[in-house]
C-alpha cells in the first residue's frame, strides 16, 4: 500500500510528523509512504503550488496524508499561484466529492468547550461536506461596475452533485442515530432548491433515515444553542466549510477534528482518500511547537479505517487520543503547556498499552 505524504506549509508539517510518528509504532507491513511539495513550499521550489509529480504520487498511491496549506507570504499572488490553490485542485483533480468532517465531545474536555459541559458532551455530529462543487468551483472573476471594480463568484449545484453526496451521507445516518439535517439557504438561494429537492427525492431510497432541512443561520445558531440535536449533518461546500469550524470550537478546539475526503475510486483494501485537519496552515502559531496534533492523528486514523481497511488499528489510535485528552498532556490551545511533540508522544505512549 502507497501512502502520499503532502506534509505543507505552516504547522502542517509539524503536525504531519507526529502522524507519522503514530504510523510508525503501528509497524504495519507493506507500507510504502512518499512525501511531495504542495502549497507555498512546492510554489517557492517549483513556481505552482500544485506541481505535477506531487498530483502524480497522490493519483498512484492507495491514500493522501495532507497537512495543510497556506503562506501570508503567497497572499499577493495571482489566484492560480497561491498555495489553496492546491487543496482546491487535489480535491477535484481525485474527484473527492465528499468530505466527512467528524466533531464529537471528548471525556474530559468538556470544561475548555465554550458552551455549557453538558452540551458539549452530547456532541456527536459528522458533518458530510460537498467538496467538488458550489461557489468554490464555479466561475469567478473581477469586471467593472457602476460601483468600481467588482469581484464575483457563481453558486450552482447540479442534480447529479447533489444525488451522490446525498447517498454519502444518507449512508453514513444508516451507520449512526440514523437522522440527517440537509443544511441549505433555500429561502434566498436556487442553488438551495435544487439542493433541497433532490434531498427529499433521495430521502424515498432511505425511509429509515429521518431526515429534516435548515436554513444555515438557524443551524449555525442551533449549533451552539443545542448541538447534540445533531446526527449527520448534509451540507454544501461553502456551508459545510463555516459549520464545521464552528463545530470544533464547540467541542474544544480546531486543533482536534480531522476530515476524509473520498470519491468513487476503491483501493485493494478500501476507498482512495485524502485526509486532512480541518484546520489551516496557522501562521500565527508556526514553529513554536504549539500546534495541536491531534486533528492530524486522527485524521491518519480516518486513513486507516477508509483506505486501507485497518479499523483495527484506527480504533486503537482514536481510544489512545481520547486517553491522551482525559491526562493532563494538553496543548496551548486547551489551555496547556504540552508542546506538539509532547502530545505526539503522549498518545503513541497510549497506544502502546492499548495495542
Ligand atoms: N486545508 C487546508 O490546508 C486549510 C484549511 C484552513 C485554512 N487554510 C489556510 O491556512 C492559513 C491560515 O488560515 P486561518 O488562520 O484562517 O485558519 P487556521 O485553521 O490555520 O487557524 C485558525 C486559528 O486556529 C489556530 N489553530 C489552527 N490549527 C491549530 C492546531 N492544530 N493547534 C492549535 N491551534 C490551531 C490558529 O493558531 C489560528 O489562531 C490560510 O492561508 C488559509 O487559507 C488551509
Ligand atoms: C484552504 C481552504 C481552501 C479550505 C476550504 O475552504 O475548503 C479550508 O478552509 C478547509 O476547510 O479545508
Ligand atoms: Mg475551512
Amino acid at each position: 500500500m502507497k501512502i502520499a505524504v503532502l506534509p505543507g506549509d505552516g504547522i502542517g508539517p509539524e503536525v504531519t510528523r507526529e502522524s507519522l510518528k503514530v504510523l510508525d509504532a503501528l509497524s504495519l507491513p507493506q507500507l510504502t509512504l512518499f512525501e511531495g511539495d504542495v502549497g507555498g513550499i512546492a510554489y517557492k521550489r517549483h513556481g505552482h503550488p500544485l506541481p505535477s509529480e506531487t498530483l502524480d504520487m497522490a493519483r498512484a498511491a492507495d491514500a493522501v496524508l495532507f497537512g495543510a496549506v497556506g503562506d501570508p507570504e503567497c497572499d499577493s499572488l495571482p489566484r492560480q499561484h497561491r498555495p489553496e490553490q492546491a487543496i482546491l485542485g487535489l480535491r477535484s483533480e481525485l474527484g473527492l466529492f465528499a468530505n466527512l468532517r467528524p466533531a464529537a465531545g471528548f471525556p474530559g474536555l468538556e470544561d475548555l468547550s465554550p458552551l455549557k459541559p453538558e452540551l458539549a458532551r452530547g456532541i456527536d455530529l459528522l458533518v458530510v461536506r460537498e467538496l467538488n462543487g458550489d461557489v468554490y468551483f464555479g466561475e469567478k472573476g473581477e469586471r467593472e461596475s457602476a460601483g468600481g471594480r467588482e469581484g464575483w463568484d457563481a453558486m450552482s449545484y447540479n442534480e447529479a452533485e447533489v444525488e451522490r453526496i446525498a447517498h454519502t451521507a444518507f449512508r453514513a445516518a444508516r451507520k449512526r442515530r440514523k437522522k440527517l439535517t440537509s443544511v441549505d439557504k433555500a429561502n434566498v438561494l436556487e442553488t438551495s432548491r435544487v439542493w433541497r429537492e433532490v434531498v427529499v427525492q433521495i430521502a424515498d431510497q432511505y425511509p429509515d433515515v429521518e431526515l429534516d432541512h435548515m436554513y444555515v443561520d438557524n443551524a449555525a445558531m442551533q449549533l451552539v444553542r443545542s448541538p447534540g440535536q445533531f446526527d449527520v449533518i448534509l451540507t454544501g461546500n461553502l456551508f459545510g466549510d463555516i459549520l464545521s469550524d464552528q463545530a470544533s470550537a464547540c467541542v474544544g478546539s480546531i486543533g482536534l477534528l480531522a476530515s476524509a475526503s473520498l470519491g468513487e475510486r476503491q483501493t485493494d483494501l478500501g476507498t482512495f482518500g485524502l485526509y486532512e485537519p480541518i484546520h489551516g496552515s496557522a501562521p500565527d502559531i508556526a514553529g513554536q511547537g504549539k500546534a495541536n496534533p491531534v486533528a492530524a492523528i486522527l485524521s491518519l486514523a480516518m486513513l486507516l479505517r477508509h483506505s486501507l481497511g485497518r479499523e483495527t488499528e484506527a480504533g486503537q489510535i482514536e481510544r489512545a487520543v481520547a486517553n491522551t485528552l482525559t491526562g493532563d498532556i494538553r496543548g496551548a490551545d486547551l489551555g496547556g503547556t504540552a508542546t506538539t511533540q509532547e502530545i505526539g508522544d503522549a498518545v503513541i505512549g497510549n497506544l502502546k498499552s492499548i495495542a
